[in-house]
């Protein structure tokens, strides 16, 4: 359970005196999710979400991530709205953490996702893409190319516990893709993380997208390279093509990609890999005493970076070019 810091009832009633949200009823822990403190919080007025912002989450950030979910949901994509207290403010604190409250989204996330989820997971990136044109705030991807070198510093001299021999294929991607990443490529906001467990479905409908918390100003192809790898491997690490183009005709049948967007799919694929492996790993590594929380295996991506090294055009991921429908 990802609850690194917990709250008082009296601590909890004094920090929602502010809000229009009723009479606290209930609420508990959110047994999911790895980087921030949730609570499901009842009122009489419906169901919230409470989040305390926990380490990887910078406080300055956090006005361009609840501004971001206000301006998207404004703009065509559904996801969660921040609470307004009595003073406007949405931004409080509880229990020495950064604290929001947020709304409550019905739907599940897929625990199996098939090409219909990949096919609308694809639109909705698209969707956020085009839909976050227009947000005025900005902030650079503080876990982009730039952050891995030193990231893998922080856990490299004990990378052994995860696989012997680690350390010199890590610094071989890390050389390959600081010298190669590309530049100049369409940008704007994107999502980051838009892993299954981030996109609710109702039936067949996507209902709703969560966790704008590591959303960011970067390259529009790399938040699809997360995608391609958060919902198109299986669980026995093969790729599985027809999500892959599912995921990509939709994601086109919003907003085309270039040919140059095309060509950078295979490395960004692989950088995304190396990214959710090098969180991973640190996470596995130093995860902090008496937190309840499921941590996700590093060796999940560094299959998914080996594969993808081996990747010669988009075209192995089931893009095609100008014929999505
Ligand atoms: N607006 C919402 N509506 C409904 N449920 C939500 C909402 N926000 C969060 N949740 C629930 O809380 C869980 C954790 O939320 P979230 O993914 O934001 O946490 P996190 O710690 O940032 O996790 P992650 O590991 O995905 O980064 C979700 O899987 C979902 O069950
Ligand atoms: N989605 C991330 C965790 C949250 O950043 C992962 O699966 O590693």
């Amino acid at each position: 359970m990802a609850v690194y810091t917990d709250i008082t009832e009296t601590e909890l009633r004094d920090f929602l005196e502010p809000y229009d949200i009723g009479e606290l009823l209930s609420y508990k822990g959110i047994a999911e999710g790895v980087e921030n403190s949730n609570f499901l919080v009842h009122t009489s007025a419906g169901s919230y979400i409470l989040t305390l912002y926990e380490k990887r989450v910078d406080r300055n950030d956090l006005p361009f991530f609840l501004g971001l979910m206000e301006h998207l949901a404004q703009n065509g994509l559904t996801c969660p709205l921040p609470v307004h207290r009595r003073d406007g403010i949405v931004l409080g604190t509880l229990a020495g953490r950064p604290a929001a409250v947020i709304s409550f989204l019905e739907g599940m996330w897929p625990r199996k996702p098939t090409p219909m989820h990949c096919r609308e997971v694809g639109k909705a990136a698209a969707v956020l893409h085009v839909s976050g044109r227009g947000f005025q705030r900005n902030r650079a991807n503080a876990l982009s190319v730039g952050a891995w070198r030193a990231l893998w510093d922080q856990s490299a001299s004990r990378a052994d516990e995860v696989e012997a021999g680690l350390g010199a294929e890590i610094q071989t991607d890390l050389d390959h893709l600081e010298g190669n990443w590309p530049q100049g490529l369409p940008s704007g906001v994107i999502h980051a993380d838009l892993f299954p467990d981030n996109v609710f479905f109702l039936g067949e409908e996507l209902s709703g997208v969560i966790d704008f918390y590591f959303a960011c100003n970067d390259l529009f192809a790399y938040d699809i390279a997360i995608c391609l790898n958060a919902w198109c491997f299986e669980r026995d690490g093969a790729f599985n093509v027809t999500k892959g183009m599912a995921l990509l005709d939709g994601y086109q049948s919003v907003r085309p990609l270039s040919g140059a967007e095309a060509d950078a799919l295979p490395l960004l694929a692989h950088g995304a890999a190396l990214r959710f492996f090098l969180t991973r790993l640190y996470d596995w590594l130093t995860v902090p005493d008496g937190a309840m929380v499921v941590k996700k295996d590093p060796r999940e991506y560094l299959r998914y970076l080996r594969f993808h090294r081996k990747i010669g055009s988009a075209g192995e991921y089931g893009l095609r070019m100008g014929e999505a429908g």
